[in-house]
């Protein structure tokens, strides 16, 4: 059972990206003083990776102890290492490659050019395995994925989550944590992703988003579509659900789940 959906709009995609930045350092400081470690899940996308390149900025993410914080991927775009677009690629640069942290804890989905990767699904698979070694040796989790602290996810202007994408195959996943994508309607066409009844799993899931082309698959999430026309509004955290947006993406949401209006 997922928590009921908070929205929080601020004024502008910068602004958005540096208060999740600082949301998130306070979020991974908190489940470090719970537990010694911590498990972030990244999105790919625009307002994710800004949120990244506006925490390499921020001297307040020396804050978080970085070599006990486990680095995982909603999804992949399933392209050579290294590739521009990869979502691994940008996140890198963006912040990862800034930080100190331990390689061992750093969970990237598996690449085109890498054996024993070379196939997408055999890709999800490996992936599905991962979370699941990890969730077994920490012993902290019932399922096969660890207990992610925080899962971002950006929402494209088709109400796509991670690689899920509406009226695709994915989104009907029932018991693998992860699935090989193919046939992307956005490039590029084979992809791999956690499915829902893995980032339902997450404590906290927060879905992030800018610009008015959001603005209409964003209303629909939260007006009650279901998860085949709009993916987004099926993903919950267990303890929060919390839609982190900018004005212009804002537009349509139910005034009544507005939760707070940044002036
Ligand atoms: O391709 C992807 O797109 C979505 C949304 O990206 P945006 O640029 O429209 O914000 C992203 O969440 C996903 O991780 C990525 O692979």
């Amino acid at each position: 059972m997922s928590a009921s959906p908070l929205v929080v709009v601020h004024r502008d995609a910068a602004l958005l990206a540096a208060s999740v930045a600082a949301r998130l350092v306070t979020r991974l400081v908190d489940a470090q003083a719970a537990r010694g470690t911590a498990h972030v899940v990244l999105t790919g996308g625009s307002v994710g990776t800004a949120v990244l390149a506006s925490l390499a900025e921020s001297p307040a993410r020396d804050a978080v102890s970085w070599p006990d914080v486990h680095v995982w991927w909603g999804d992949e775009r399933f392209l050579p290492a290294g590739h521009p677009d990869r979502n691994e690629t940008q996140a890198r640069e963006a912040l990862l490659d800034g930080l100190r942290l331990d390689p061992a804890h750093v969970h990237p989905m598996g690449a085109s050019d890498q054996a024993p990767h070379v196939d997408v699904d055999a890709a999800a698979e490996r992936y599905a395995e991962e979370l699941a070694r990890v969730a077994r040796a920490e012993g902290t989790s019932r399922d096969d994925v660890p207990a992610f602290d925080v899962l971002l996810l950006g929402v494209g202007p088709d109400a796509h989550i991670a690689s899920l994408f509406p009226e695709m195959a994915g989104i009907h996943e029932a018991d693998r944590t992860v699935v090989g994508v193919h046939g992307s309607p956005k490039p590029p066409p084979l992809r791999v992703s956690l499915t829902l009844p893995a980032i339902n799993r997450a404590e906290e899931v927060w879905l992030v988003a800018a610009g008015a082309e959001k603005a209409d698959a964003i209303g629909l999430a939260l007006s009650g579509a279901g998860p085949v026309q709009a993916p987004a509004g099926a993903a919950g955290g267990r303890r929060a659900t919390v839609w982190l947006l900018d004005r212009a993406a804002a537009q349509r949401v139910p005034p009544a789940l507005i939760r707070l209006s940044s002036p």
